[in-house]
């Protein structure tokens, strides 16, 4: 498979902060990616060091192949990106902002813009309102048609749900699925909403401590994850593959979370007062990120 994006060894921090640690991660053609972590874990800030939009402290960041710091007119005209919050073009119309957009790239999808638009009710009363003037959920239908309007190959999505309603996002989820991925777009997501990660990402991400903890396609990770709760007196002994996480408890039982579930199947065979369960992708969250 050939790397979209490449992140190596990448570290941000800000102040005493340090939020991205010597981060790998690569993003492969067509893959379609749930970037996940907790609230000010820096999902945001990887967002952005990715697209070469926050200067890193070390290491390096390449968007088919190019540093993002350099990147052609080409590359650039590729990568679709849909902000957690946008404050620019403000004084603008969504109508003047579209056409400048329109202008700037050399490829357009008029006929997508324009159906997006009467989808998403922009009629033109709406289209010539100043865009300071819009309600949070407006703009951010108007950044995702925006970043949708030149067909990009690569389509980074920072929180692109969080300011819509129910029907908004069940709306921009199909657009996203029938339109956006059939094409074999790459797509990076970042979300809190699981149920509509499980709707449309083949791959999860986890982003803990400044680096990708966990990450795998969201079946075989589902699949493979377990909890296993028994005796400390036998767990506390024993390594397992694929440990994630472990806990020990006040009642002598210690819990440990795998990601692959073949060793702990087999030793609950041999210790009956082993108990396996498997783990939503809520579960995982959880474990994986806390
Ligand atoms: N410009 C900045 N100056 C100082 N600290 C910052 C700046 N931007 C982000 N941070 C800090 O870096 C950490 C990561 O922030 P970031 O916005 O990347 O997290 P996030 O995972 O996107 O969070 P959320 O899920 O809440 O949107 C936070 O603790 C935040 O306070």
């Amino acid at each position: 498979m050939t790397a979209v994006i490449q992140m190596s060894r990448v570290s941000k921090h800000f102040a005493s902060q340090q939020v991205l640690c010597n981060l790998d991660w690569q993003v492969d053609a067509g893959q379609v990616v749930g970037l996940l972590g907790r609230n000010g874990a820096g999902k945001s800030t990887l967002i952005e060091c990715m697209l070469g939009l926050r200067e890193t402290d070390a290491g390096s960041v390449t968007i088919y192949g190019e540093d993002v710091a350099n990147l052609s007119e080409q590359v650039r005209a590729r990568i679709g990106y849909v902000p957690q919050k946008s404050e620019v073009f403000e004084w603008l119309t969504p109508a003047q902002m579209l056409d400048y957009f329109k202008a700037l790239y050399p490829r357009w999808n008029d006929a997508k813009v324009k159906a997006l638009l009467a989808r998403w009710g922009f009629d033109p009363a709406m289209c010539n309102k100043q865009i300071s003037k819009l309600s949070g959920g407006e703009k951010q239908r108007l950044s995702i048609i925006r970043a949708l309007g030149h067909d990009p190959d690569l389509l980074i999505l920072d929180e692109p749900v969080s300011a819509l309603d129910p029907l908004g996002r069940r709306d921009f989820l199909r657009e996203l699925v029938d339109n956006v991925i059939e094409r074999g777009t790459t797509v990076v997501f970042s979300t809190h909403i699981l149920s509509d990660l499980e709707r449309v990402a083949l791959d999860v991400a986890f982003l803990k401590d400044g680096q990708i903890a966990l990450q795998g396609d969201m079946d075989s990770l589902l699949e493979g994850a377990r909890r296993v709760t028994g005796p400390s007196a036998v767990l506390d002994g024993v390594k397992l593959a694929g440990e994630l996480r472990r806990q020990k408890g006040r009642d002598g039982c210690t819990s440990v979370i795998v990601s692959e579930h073949g060793e702990v199947e087999a030793l609950a065979a041999r210790e009956p007062a082993m108990r396996v369960e498997a783990l939503s992708l809520e579960d995982l969250f959880i474990e994986v990120t806390q």
